[in-house]
């Protein structure tokens, strides 16, 4: 295995070091000189710990033509992940052992990141049924985390089951807090002023609030751990600082297009800008960052959501509902996070690799950048500008919804266990 010198990194608290990495281990930190190695200039880059997804869907198998594996491996690499949580919405669904080690093992056959599947809370995510929790946390994929994503699972008793069944093994419920009662099937935008304005069928805030509320207090009846998955009201914000104050064990994400977007995209009527939970308005995303800087909300996770062109570019009330996130997600941070002085490097180790880490369960993930540990880094230029192309993405699908931004920062280079897969830019197949 190459030996990899990482000259001059700034290491976070520690200032410019160098990182010897050797045998997929960080063999050195400090002044590191005369070594047969392959120097990686970082002079200028931020080195973190190798970047951790809650929330991704690769599509495969079932929708080979939005991702596969391997495509949305490539963009997780170029966007300085290390490992995803790939979720369980599939075709079939990950509701199986069988189900979780395939999509396991495809992932380490690719090798460019660590995907973890997610199991599915519902056989067939039908919210009726449990689906085989039990053995999927046994299988060799040791599933850990179970969510019926892209459905919330509404049912208060099936949601109290799976909290007391995954508190057996440790493990957590990510839940798409959507009350169907309150959203409509055919809404597609957020319920408010705009969506009237355009003539959109819109489902409000409190739709996601109202579920966020009982599924905490469901948490707190059983003792069991629930996460909250795409976090996009203030109102939601509000009540997991409550719960948090009193001990409840949540643990909420946000995604890089709810800290950044808001609903006055929707104007051009651009189906690219449809996703669930929608864009909301530009007071949800002040409360948002303010949360995610001061703790609150724990974790930065994409939603990465590819779609197929014949899924995705119809008239906007017929598209699909998601957008790409993997490839700009440390950029959007550092855009609209990190340059207005509003959360530092450390607190981003924290909210997109070593708390994902420790919400998963994946031990290998989320360490310090310290001797001995495993060389799961990213690099990043936190300086370089860059327009955003959509047809530059690694990712099969084109739902960007940064193209033609201009965002601050570039990551540089990704290493898994002391192997890049992205260097200088380029993913290493
Ligand atoms: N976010 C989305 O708009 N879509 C997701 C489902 C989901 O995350 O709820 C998808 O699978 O396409
Ligand atoms: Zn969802
Ligand atoms: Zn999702």
């Amino acid at each position: 295995m190459t030996t990899y010198l990482i000259k001059g990194a700034d290491l976070l608290g520690a200032g410019r070091q160098d990182l010897l990495v050797t045998d997929g281990v960080i063999a050195e930190v400090g002044t590191v000189t005369a070594v047969d190695a392959t120097v990686i200039d970082a002079d200028g880059l931020v080195a973190l710990p190798g970047l951790v997804d809650l929330h991704t869907h690769l599509r495969e198998p079932g929708r080979e033509d939005a991702e596969t594996v391997a495509t949305g491996s490539a963009a997780a690499a170029a966007g300085g992940f290390t490992a995803v949580l790939a979720m369980a919405n599939t075709s079939p669904v990950t509701d199986t052992a069988e189900a979780a080690e395939r999509v396991f093992d495809l992932g380490r056959s690719c090798g460019l990141v660590d995907v973890q599947p997610i199991g599915a809370v519902s056989k067939g995510l039908a919210g009726e049924e449990l689906a085989e929790l039990g053995l999927m946390a046994r299988s060799r994929a040791a599933v850990r985390v179970f969510s019926d994503d892209g459905k919330c699972v509404h049912d208060a008793r099936l949601m109290r089951r799976a909290l007391e069944y995954v508190k057996t093994f440790g493990g957590v419920v990510s839940q798409h807090a959507q009350e169907p009662r309150l959203a409509d099937s055919s809404a597609c935008c957020h319920e408010g002023e705009l969506s009237g304005r355009l003539g959109l069928p819109g489902w409000p805030g409190v739709a996601e609030e109202v579920i966020v509320a009982r599924d905490v207090m469901l948490a707190r009846h059983t003792g069991s751990r629930v996460h909250i998955a795409h976090v996009s009201t203030a109102g939601s914000v509000e009540v997991v600082r409550w719960a948090k104050s009193q001990g409840i064990a949540v643990t909420a994400e946000v995604t890089p297009h709810h800290l950044m977007l808001d609903t006055t995209r929707l104007t051009d009527y651009d189906p690219t800008f449809k996703v669930n939970p929608p864009l909301r308005p530009a007071e949800d995303i002040a409360e948002l960052r303010k949360a995610l800087a001061d703790g609150t909300i724990d974790a930065v996770a994409t939603d990465h959501a590819p779609h197929a062109r014949h899924d995705k570019e119809h008239a906007f009330a017929e598209a699909a509902f998601g957008m790409l996130g993997l490839e700009q997600a440390l950029q959007v941070v550092n855009t609209v996070m990190v340059q207005p002085g509003l959360m530092s490097w450390e607190q981003v180790a924290a909210a997109m690799s070593t708390t994902p880490a420790r919400i998963a369960g994946l031990t290998g993930h989320g360490r310090p950048l310290a001797l001995g540990e495993p060389a799961n880094i990213t690099l990043i230029d936190p300086s370089a500008t860059v327009e955003v192309d959509r047809a530059d993405s690694r990712s099969l699908s084109r739902n960007n919804p940064w193209h033609d931004m201009t965002l601050t920062g570039r990551v540089h280079s990704t290493l898994l266990r002391g192997r890049p897969t992205l260097l200088d830019q380029e993913v290493q197949q």
